[in-house]
C-alpha cells in the first residue's frame, strides 16, 4: 500500500503490544487509565493522528495527560486543527484502533484510512505536548514511534499544560494570526493582553493585586513559574504544591476542592485572602478563600461565569452593537448561579450534556459564547464577525465607547478561544477583579450558592443508565426517574439527577436543596434508588456526612 509501510508498523507495534484483553474507550477526555497500561495506546495515537493530520491537511496534536487523576494513571487525547477536541466520528477510530488486536492493527488503519477518505500520500504534521506525571516522557516517546513509522513529521514541545498545546495547535493552523506556536509566543500574547487591560485598573495597595495558586503539584507550577517574569508588577502570584514535596492531585488541586468544598493542604491561607487551584494539567481554575469567622467560601466554575458575563455584557451594551451574548451550563451548574444569570443578569442560558466539547460547540453558536463546567474548565468564545467588529470600533469610535472596544478587544486575546486555561482565566478574572475593584467577598456575594452534594455510587454496568433532557432525567432502568422525583418531592429548592461517569467506572449523583443537611440526605436517598434500581455492587450507599 502506497503511504504506508506494512512491515515496519507491525514490526514496531510489535513493540507496544497490547495486553491481552483490555478494552479502552475514547472517553469524555481521551483515553485515561493506569499508565502501566497505556504504552499500546500511545503508539496507536501516534498513528492516529498522521492519519488525522493527512485528512485535514493540518497539524494535529496529542496531548498526554491525565489531568486531576492520580499520579499513577495516564492519559492521551488528540486535539483538531482549530485546537478543539478530536470529531465524535474519529473518537470511535480510536477506540477502534485502541482496541484492535496485535495482527488487526494494519487492517484496521487502512479500513480508518478508507472510511475517512484519508489520502495516504499527502504529508502529516503532529505537536506533541505532556504533563509531568512521572510516566508522561516514556508514553509521549511511544506517541513518537506511531508517528515516524506512519512517516508523519512531528514537534515535541515537551512540557506544556494542556491548553497551551490546544494553543499552539490552533496558531500553526492559522498561520500564525492567532499567535506564535511557542511558549514565548503564548506568554507573550496573554501578558500584553493583561497588561493592556489592566493599565485602566485604580491602584489600592500591593495587596490588592496578590493571590494565591496552589498548583495541584502539576505543570501549572513550572508554566506559572516561567510566566511570572513576563506579567512584571500587575499581579504578585504566590505559588503552593509546586511539586517538590507532595504527589501531583493529591489532597489539592481544583479537583479536590471543589469535590469535598475544602481547601487544599499545602497552602497557608489568612481570612479574606484571594486564593484559587489549578488541577494537575492546568485546564480548570477554581477560586475560594477563609472569610473573618473561619467559614471557607468557594467560587467554582459557575460564579467565575457569572462575574464573566455580567462583565462582558456591560462592555457590549457600552458598545451600542447588537452582538448576543449566551451563558452555556451543564447540569451540574448550581441552580442560583442559572437563576441569577437569568433573572438578575438577564443573559440567556443553555444547558449541555456535561464534557467540554458539548459546550464549546454550543458556545460557538453566539458572538459572544460564554462556558464553563461547575468544576472550573471553561472559557468564552468571540465570533469572527464580533471580533472584526470590535476591532474596528476600537479603531474608529471615540471616548467611552472606544474605551469598552478597546477593553473587548484585549478580552478577546486574553482569553484561550481552542479551550479552558486556568493561566489564561485567572489573568482574566485578576484584570476584572482589578478593573471593577471587587474584593473576593464581593465577588462571592453576586448570589449565594444552594448547598449541594455529588456522590459516586459502584454498579456493575453503568451504561444500564441512558438519560435525556441534557442529562437531567433518566430514561433508564425502568421506575428510576419516578423515584427520583418523589425523592425530590420532599424537600425544599431541591433538584437531583444522576448519569454514568464518562471517565470513571461509576455513576454520578447530584443534589442540592435549602440546607447542606437536606442536599446530603437526598444525595443518599438518590445513591440508594440507583443502587436499588440499577444493579448495584459492593456495599450498599450509607449515609457519609
Ligand atoms: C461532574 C464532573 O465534574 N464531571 C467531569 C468529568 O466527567 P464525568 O463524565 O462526569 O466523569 O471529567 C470530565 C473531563 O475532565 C469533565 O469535563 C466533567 O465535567
Ligand atoms: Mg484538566
Amino acid at each position: 500500500m502506497v503511504g504506508m509501510d506494512l512491515e515496519a508498523i507491525t514490526k514496531h507495534s510489535a513493540l507496544h503490544a497490547k495486553p491481552n484483553g483490555l478494552i479502552l474507550q475514547y472517553g469524555t477526555a481521551g483515553f485515561r487509565t493506569k499508565a502501566v497500561h497505556l504504552d499500546h495506546v500511545m503508539f496507536r495515537m501516534g498513528l492516529l493522528a498522521v492519519l488525522r493530520s493527512k485528512q485535514t491537511q493540518s497539524t494535529i496534536g496529542v496531548m498526554v495527560t491525565a489531568s486531576h487523576n492520580p499520579e499513577e494513571d495516564n492519559g492521551v487525547k488528540l486535539v483538531d486543527p482549530l485546537g478543539e477536541m478530536l470529531a465524535p466520528s474519529w473518537e470511535e477510530h480510536a477506540t477502534c484502533l485502541a482496541n484492535a488486536e496485535e495482527q488487526d492493527v494494519q487492517s484496521v488503519l487502512l479500513d480508518i484510512s478508507k472510511k475517512a477518505a484519508v489520502d495516504l500520500q499527502r504529508d502529516a504534521y503532529v505537536v506533541i505536548g505532556r504533563d509531568t506525571r512521572p510516566s508522561s516522557e516514556k508514553l509521549a516517546h511511544s506517541v513518537i514511534d506511531g508517528i515516524t513509522v506512519l512517516g508523519g513529521q512531528f514537534h515535541d514541545y515537551g512540557l506544556l499544560t494542556t491548553p497551551q498545546l490546544h494553543y499552539m495547535v490552533y496558531c500553526r493552523n492559522t498561520s500564525g494570526q492567532y499567535g506564535k506556536a511557542t511558549i514565548d509566543g503564548y506568554y507573550q500574547k496573554l501578558s500584553a493582553a493583561f497588561a493592556e487591560l489592566t493599565k485602566q485598573a485604580p491602584r489600592s495597595g500591593d495587596g490588592f493585586r496578590s493571590l494565591k495558586v496552589d498548583c495541584a503539584n502539576g505543570i501549572g507550577a513550572l508554566k506559572l513559574g516561567e510566566m511570572e517574569r513576563y506579567l512584571s508588577q500587575g499581579l504578585s502570584l504566590q505559588l503552593f504544591n509546586v511539586g517538590t514535596e507532595g504527589r501531583l492531585n493529591h489532597l489539592c488541586g481544583a479537583d479536590f476542592v471543589k469535590s469535598y468544598q475544602k481547601p487544599p493542604q499545602g497552602m497557608e491561607m489568612k481570612s479574606n485572602e484571594r486564593c484559587c487551584s489549578f488541577d494537575g494539567d492546568a485546564d480548570r481554575i477554581v477560586y475560594y478563600y477563609y472569610d473573618a469567622d473561619g467559614h471557607f467560601h468557594l467560587i467554582d466554575g459557575d460564579k467565575i461565569a457569572a462575574l464573566i458575563s455580567s462583565f462582558l455584557k456591560e462592555l457590549l451594551l457600552e458598545i451600542g452593537e447588537n452582538l448576543n451574548i449566551g451563558v452555556v451550563q451543564t447540569a451540574y451548574a448550581n441552580g442560583s448561579s442559572t437563576r441569577f444569570l437569568e433573572e438578575v443578569m438577564k443573559v440567556p442560558v443553555y444547558c449541555t450534556k456535561t464534557g467540554v466539547k458539548h459546550l464549546h460547540h454550543k458556545a460557538q453558536e453566539f458572538d459572544v459564547g460564554v462556558y464553563f463546567e461547575a468544576n472550573g474548565h471553561g472559557t468564552v468564545l468571540f465570533s469572527k464577525a464580533a471580533e472584526m467588529k470590535i476591532k474596528q470600533l476600537a479603531k474608529e469610535s471615540k471616548d467611552e465607547k472606544r474605551k469598552a472596544a478597546k477593553m473587548l478587544e484585549n478580552i478577546i486575546d486574553l482569553f484561550n478561544q481552542a479551550a479552558g486555561d486556568a493561566i489564561s482565566d485567572m489573568l482574566v478574572i485578576e484584570a476584572i477583579l482589578a478593573l471593577k475593584g471587587l474584593t473576593v467577598q464581593q465577588w462571592d456575594a453576586l448570589y449565594t450558592d444552594l448547598p449541594n452534594r455529588q456522590l459516586k455510587v459502584k454498579v456493575a454496568d453503568r451504561q444500564v443508565i441512558s438519560t435525556t433532557d441534557a442529562e437531567r432525567q433518566a430514561v433508564t432502568p425502568p421506575g428510576l426517574q419516578e423515584a427520583i422525583n418523589n425523592l425530590v418531592k420532599k424537600y425544599k429548592l431541591s433538584r437531583a439527577f444522576v448519569r454514568p461517569s464518562g471517565t470513571e467506572d461509576i455513576v454520578r449523583v447530584y443534589a442540592e436543596a435549602d440546607s447542606q443537611e437536606s442536599a446530603d440526605s437526598l444525595a443518599h436517598e438518590v445513591s440508594l434508588a440507583v443502587f436499588q434500581l440499577a444493579g448495584g455492587v459492593g456495599e450498599r450507599p450509607a449515609p457519609c456526612f
